[in-house]
């Protein structure tokens, strides 16, 4: 009992509306002319090729005869493409469902009860993209009255997972499989962001996220079940990201690359919308304590690989300050 307390305290919730009627869809117009990649044009989304996504299996990667095989694999997914589609990963499916299931009912739910959950200004937290204040954010919503118990579960299961990953991926280095475990400190944070997009009537013109690569560290993210959308930029091209419902799609942040010293990849990905059907995703982010600082692993940089990156405390933060300015961060980040 005592952990799920101490985990519920580091959960927080982060609620993105993109509802129709408050779409203000002229603001979200994207010039596709200035999109200087082929494929940027939603509508012909359907065209574009599949990502052929590599598959961990993350029993295996805390089994020692199996693991090296697939620490390779991970590493290499790592560092290409920068994201993998986990099985195997101990969350049951049935849970996988009721967490999309409540986050449709919340997003079902009237506007005033949405509206209680508002984000407040300059802080992470909250209902709404738009820049809100004078509401207080609690940290989950009373409605659904399920919602709490089963992200409660839900984050547990990412904690364990979390800790898996990050020790795989400093093992994958060949380095002490606690290095990125500390350098994200003891009160290291996830944070769920729960997106959903309304069906558009101009998906040709408006995107549900645009080109972006994750502030986090990793992040994993529970895809819709039926409604496809996300897509990830390799190579100037833009690829479709298949569905795989019993699966977690987890991809490198921007904080991983600099603690990496460039070796994984944090992938710039974005969100299409569908002119007839919503969709619904939850990503949680994987983040250090924000008192703590990152930079390149040491026994990462060498002579054939200088230093690329800055030593940073609250990545997170100065994220959002670049990504306001129109900057990109993790360029900022570079020495
Ligand atoms: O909706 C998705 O599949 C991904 C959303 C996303 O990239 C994000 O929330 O950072
Ligand atoms: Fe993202």
């Amino acid at each position: 009992m005592a952990e799920v307390e101490a985990l519920s305290k580091t959960v927080k919730a982060l609620f993105i509306n993109r509802e129709e009627e408050e779409a203000e869809a002229e603001k979200h117009i994207c010039k596709v002319d200035t999109e200087a990649v082929p494929g940027g044009v939603p509508a012909a989304s359907a065209s574009l090729p599949l990502m052929d996504i590599p598959i961990i299996d993350f029993s295996l990667l805390t089994s020692p005869s199996s693991s090296i095989e697939e620490l390779q694999k991970l590493l290499q997914a790592l560092s290409s493409g920068g994201s993998f589609q986990a099985i195997n990963h101990g969350i049951p499916t049935t849970l996988l469902d009721k967490v999309r299931e409540v986050t449709h009912q919340f997003y079902e739910l009237p506007s005033k009860n949405k509206l209680n959950y508002c984000r407040e200004y300059g802080k992470p937290e909250g209902y709404r993209s738009d820049i809100v204040s004078e509401h207080q954010v609690p940290e989950w919503p009373d409605k659904p009255e399920t919602f709490k118990e089963i992200m409660h579960e839900y984050a547990m299961r990412v904690e364990v997972m979390r800790e898996v990953l990050f020790k795989a991926m400093a093992k994958s280095l060949k380095l002490n499989e606690n290095c990125f475990l500390e350098m994200c400190g003891e009160k290291a944070m996830l944070v769920a962001r729960f997106n959903h997009y309304p069906p558009c009537p101009r998906p040709d013109l408006i995107l549900g996220f645009k080109p972006h690569s994750d502030g986090s560290v990793m992040s994993i993210v529970l895809q819709d079940k039926e409604v496809e959308g996300l897509q990830f930029l390799k190579d100037n091209q833009w690829y479709r990201v298949p569905i795989n419902p019993q699966a977690l799609l987890v991809n490198v942040g921007d904080q991983a690359q600099i603690m990496s010293n460039g070796i994984f990849k944090s992938p710039i990905h974005k969100v299409v919308t569908n002119s007839k059907r919503q969709r619904i995703s939850v990503v949680v982010f994987c983040l250090p304590n924000s008192e703590k600082e990152i930079e390149p692993i040491d026994e990462l940089v060498n002579e054939t690989r200088p230093r690329l990156y800055k030593k940073l405390k609250d990545y997170a933060n100065f994220y959002i300050q670049n990504y306001q300015q129109g900057k990109t961060p993790l360029e900022e980040a570079i020495i």
